[in-house]
């Protein structure tokens, strides 16, 4: 479960002020997979950021109750000079995993062949965000973050391969994704909310978030 507790969440731009949330309070219970609509601009990576606690509330409290996983295509953890190899190997003994199960499953995930064994650093953009997406999917989590859908890959059979394993997670795991459109909540999310005014309207079904958002629009 998260929570967010009268969180209030702003940025001052020299001229005014951007208000991303408004003392909002809402829940994301485990099973329960979320897609929060919001146009381009109104905060979306900032609240997933502050899920993750990468980022903090101005005012409020988050509660988590769950092990919830970094955004899908953080790249923080990950050092630009060691090797994928070096990395997943790493990050798999700070999540107490089995190195050869991760390095493994990335390796295989990634699909990004010699270029696991180079420097992070020397990949592509989708390589990296194919790097990360498997990175995420081997380690365990409860609740996963999804910033804008799957991963920007022109790659088919990755895109079609880490679907497959993402919906697989999701029979046991709970996921909560933002977007500007509705299309790509549509697979993931069992019930929706709206970013507006600063406060998460949510909604039991797409559908019914989606007329208040159109209605908007
Ligand atoms: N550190 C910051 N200082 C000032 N303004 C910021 C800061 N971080 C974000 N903003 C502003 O807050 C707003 C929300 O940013 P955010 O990146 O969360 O939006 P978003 O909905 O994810 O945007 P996009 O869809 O364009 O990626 C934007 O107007 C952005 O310019």
């Amino acid at each position: 479960m998260i929570a967010f507790e009268n969180v209030s969440k702003s940025f001052w731009t020299g001229a005014s002020r951007k208000v991303i949330l408004d003392r909002a309070s809402f829940q994301v219970e485990l099973g329960n997979s979320l897609g929060i609509l919001a146009p381009n601009g109104t905060g979306k990576t900032t609240i997933i950021n502050m899920m993750a606690g990468l980022e903090k509330p101005d005012e409020g409290v988050i509660r988590r109750s769950s092990r919830i996983s970094f955004p899908l295509g953080f790249m923080g953890g990950v050092v630009s000079r060691h090797t994928g190899t070096e990395n997943v190997r790493y990050i798999a003994r700070l999540y107490r995993l089995d190195p050869d199960y991760v390095e493994g499953f990335c390796r295989w995930m990634a699909g990004i062949a010699e270029y696991f064994d180079m420097p992070v650093g020397t990949y592509s953009s989708g390589m990296r965000s194919r790097f990360s997406f498997a990175l995420m999917l081997a380690l365990e989590f409860d609740i996963y973050l999804i910033d804008e859908g799957m991963p920007a890959t022109a790659d088919v059979e990755f895109n079609r391969k880490a679907g497959a394993i993402l919906r697989e997670r999701l029979k046991n795991a709970t996921v909560i994704v933002v977007s500007h459109q509705a299309s790509t909540l549509e697979k993931f999310c069992r019930s929706a909310a709206v970013l507006r005014n600063g406060q998460l309207y949510m909604f039991e079904t797409l559908e019914e978030a989606k007329r208040l958002y159109d209605y908007e629009a």
